[in-house]
């Protein structure tokens, strides 16, 4: 066996029992009370200071000097210079993401139940979202459209970004573009935490926000969590969207080079994130060249000391079995899941837990992530096993009616008097009642 530079640590699936599985695929711990116990000082400060506290948090974590922490529209020109070239491919990212979000749209429903009982479900846009736009270790344009667009699609009328200020205290040209394109009110120049606070309670001229949406790391997702939970700010968010991640299958049919830069394209997100190969029914020979073009890119690319850092809290399984495969998959719920099999689509029936599949040899993690159509706003750390990534719905309430005629009432009241009497509540039944039902 060669000595890899970069090795990952690997398990033969056979040999590992079932409790096994799960120490294996554990993600990176979180040190989630010390997190909090950053996090927390950092929204109360925002909440009671405001900018002033904006400004001295990318101060220090930004190393920006700001003299104001927020840009309102209409954004200067001067603001967003992209090259041409750029801008057309956001353009084109922009449509592709815009169809496929428009097609989620639904119909409102309207369903006669009994005769003259008319239930109806209708959508409503959340009035005022925010999104966050990371900025840390790498500033990600391609998020302000993954949140902005399907914002737009669900007719969103207040839409705030909040992203951290870069060195010389401005946004990305390109984010600012992406913010007027989606007509943006403000960009506030805030990173982590504090811009987590800034769109959940608000600015002295910005109201804060119902929903706030975006990925970024640990800090904001604990940021997330922490004003979902507070009732003052009456504040949703979209989903925990941590580090990002992949898992790759592979069979006989792939190609090294294309599986590795997979793997790594995701691994070169930032030290925490975590990549999972499952290898079905390699041989040692194709096993070996996967393992030389992970270690060979892994040295080359230009975010090395990162994806080296990622690597090493990775893992490789090595399995005989399709349905195997499919179960550690499955268990670990991915963020990302690439299928690099032989007719890749017919085993689609078997993802149970991932956010996106990326199907056959053509579809590397890169194209969902700019410009496919599909969200990269997808859930981490297993919770695909229950959440969705951000998709159109994610930006709407839908609100149900209903609608009885005297007929309706008369044939539905009884059962729902004796329903209600059931449960000792009898204004409920007077309700039915007053209204001339009898039983
Ligand atoms: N799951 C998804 O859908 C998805 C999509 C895109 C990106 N991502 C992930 O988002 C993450 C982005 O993270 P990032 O760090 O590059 O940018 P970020 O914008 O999320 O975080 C930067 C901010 O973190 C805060 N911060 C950093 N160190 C801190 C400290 N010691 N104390 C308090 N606050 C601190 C600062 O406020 C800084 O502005 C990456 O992990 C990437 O993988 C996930
Ligand atoms: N892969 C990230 C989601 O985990 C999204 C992204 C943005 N830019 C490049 N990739
Ligand atoms: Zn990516």
């Amino acid at each position: 066996m060669v000595k890899y530079e970069v090795q990952v640590p690997t398990y033969k699936a056979s040999a590992v029992s079932p409790s096994e599985r799960e120490r294996i695929l554990a993600r990176p711990i979180q040190d989630t009370q010390n997190i909090r116990k950053i996090v927390e000082p950092i929204i109360d400060d925002v909440k009671a200071r405001g900018e002033k506290a904006l400004i001295e948090c990318a101060a220090k974590f930004e190393k920006a000097e700001l003299k104001s922490a927020v840009m309102k529209a209409p954004f200067n020109e001067s603001m967003m210079k992209v090259a041409p070239r750029i801008r057309e491919d956001i353009d084109i990212a922009y449509n592709n993401i815009y169809a496929f979000h428009s097609a989620q749209l639904r119909p409102n429903i309207s369903v006669e139940t009994m005769r003259g009982v008319v239930c109806q479900r209708m959508s409503r846009p959340i009035e005022r979202v925010g999104l966050y736009i990371p900025g840390g270790t790498a500033v990600l344009p391609s998020t302000a459209l993954m949140l902005g667009v399907p914002a737009k699609v669900a007719g969103c009328p207040h839409i705030v970004i909040s992203t951290p200020a870069r060195k010389d205290g401005t946004v990305a040209p390109e984010i600012v573009y992406i913010a007027h394109k989606l007509g943006a009110e403000e960009i506030i120049l805030a990173g982590g935490a504090q811009a987590v606070a800034a769109m959940a309670y608000g600015l002295p001229g910005i109201p804060k926000v119902n929903k706030i949406f975006g990925p970024g790391n640990q800090f904001v997702t604990a940021a997330k969590m922490h004003v979902q939970n507070d009732y003052g700010a009456l504040v949703a968010i979209d989903l925990p969207a941590g580090p990002s991640e992949v898992l790759v299958i592979v069979d006989e049919s792939c190609n090294a080079e294309s599986v590795a830069l997979d793997l790594l394209s995701q691994a070169e997100h930032g030290m925490d994130s975590q990549i999972v190969l499952i290898a079905l029914a390699l041989t040692d020979e194709q096993f070996d060249e996967i393992e030389a073009a992970i270690n060979q890119h892994a040295l080359r690319l230009s975010r090395s000391s990162i994806i080296q850092h990622a690597i090493k809290k990775s893992v490789i399984i090595r399995t005989d079995s399709a349905d195997e495969a499919f179960e550690w998959s499955n268990l670990y719920g991915p963020e990302h899941l690439v299928l690099h099999l032989k007719n890749a689509s017919s085993y689609l029936p078997k993802v149970f837990n991932a956010g996106s599949v990326f199907v056959g040899p053509w579809s590397p993690v890169s194209m969902g992530d700019y410009a496919s159509g599909t969200n990269h706003t997808l859930p981490t750390y297993g919770y695909a096993s229950s959440y969705s990534g951000v998709n159109t719905d994610s930006f709407l309430k839908y609100i149900t009616t209903q609608e009885l005629s005297e007929e309706g009432i008369q044939r539905l009241g009884p059962s729902v008097i004796r329903l209600a009497e059931l449960e000792g509540l009898t204004a409920h039944a007077d309700a039915v009642r007053v209204r001339g039902v009898k039983l």
